[in-house]
């Protein structure tokens, strides 16, 4: 029971870390750009009859979605059996709902166009916030994975007495499940959104915790205006810059600037490779790729007549 994973461009790392902590072995993709910017893809591995994994972190997923589509064409064409997708960071959760006419309720229409061409998803910490669960808008398995128990002991291992703070009330999930895992206090402020760059947080009162270290927590780093905001409000309360920890570090033109501007230390997973990156996510990954090959071969055997 093995697998080929075969990386997209700048996914190289991740899914050499992937195989390895799983046995997989990594298969031979050619892709390039023709001068014209139109995109060349050329398989170089036998894929008859084998699972395969695509691993691409859908950070750029604009930029990204025709190479990850042709290859995934590709791949089905040259007979592979089932194609999963890992993407660590996973694109167009956000827009959740229409928040104004005429809006294009994008999460779920990428979700469809995912859904057509792969078997399943593997990804970390999707924004699920409206949604509860990926199943209401993908129609493929899925497997979100929860990053909080890696980000808890990066906390035990680096910072003594740690005061886990929530920057608005969707990253309760994550501050009280770090908290908990470590038993260490949390808050969460709330915030309102006005604006893509634009939010107010409203902070609670953390003087009683005082002797502590404050580290902010959230799923995503986009403009950092979020972090930004809730920084700026901790160190109004006379504690030092906040550590700023995050799942998913995209990193919008001037967000890092913006959090080392106050001080802030940045500590991230690598769903997308940055210098902040100090959680490896790829053992993770590669024990769900296991349980997703697992799930697809007993399938096929129930479907094998005798
Ligand atoms: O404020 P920026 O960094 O742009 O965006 C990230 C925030 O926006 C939310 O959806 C995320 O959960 C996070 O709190």
């Amino acid at each position: 029971m093995t697998m080929t994973l075969f990386p997209m461009p700048r996914n190289e790392r991740l899914a050499g870390t992937i195989a390895d902590r799983a046995g997989f072995s990594v298969g031979k993709l050619e892709l390039r750009r023709f001068p014209d910017g139109e995109s060349y893809v050329r398989l170089h591995s036998l894929v008859a009859g084998c699972a395969v994994a695509v691993v691409c972190t859908l950070a750029r997923a604009d930029e990204q979605f025709l190479q990850l589509l042709f290859t995934a064409r590709l791949l089905r064409e040259n007979g592979a059996r089932s194609i999963q997708l890992v993407a660590p960071y996973l694109a167009y959760m956000r827009q959740d709902r229409r928040f104004q006419d005429g809006e294009a309720l994008t999460s779920r229409q990428f979700a469809q166009l995912i859904s057509c061409e792969f078997d399943g998803l593997i990804t970390v910490d999707p924004h699920l916030h409206r949604y509860r669960a990926l199943q209401e808008i993908y129609s493929i398995e899925t497997e979100s994975l929860a990053a909080s128990p890696l980000l808890a002991e990066w906390v035990r291992d680096n910072v003594e007495r740690p005061l886990i703070i929530g920057p608005d009330s969707e990253s309760e999930q994550w501050a009280g499940a770090i908290a908990t895992h470590i038993g260490a206090p949390h808050a969460v402020f709330t915030k309102l959104r006005r604006g893509d760059r634009d939010v107010l947080i409203a902070a609670s009162d953390l003087t009683v915790w005082r002797e502590r270290t404050p580290i902010l927590v959230d799923d995503v780093i986009s403009s950092g205006q979020t972090l930004a905001h809730a920084a700026r409000e901790i160190t109004a309360q006379g504690f030092p810059a906040p550590i700023c920890l995050a799942v998913h570090g995209l990193f919008a033109p001037g967000a890092e600037e913006l959090l080392k501007a106050i001080g802030c230390r940045i500590v991230t997973t690598d769903s997308i490779a940055h210098p902040s990156n100090a959680v490896a996510l790829g053992p993770l990954l590669g024990q769900a790729l296991v349980r997703q090959l697992t799930v697809v071969d007993a399938k096929r055997l129930r479907r094998t007549p005798k």
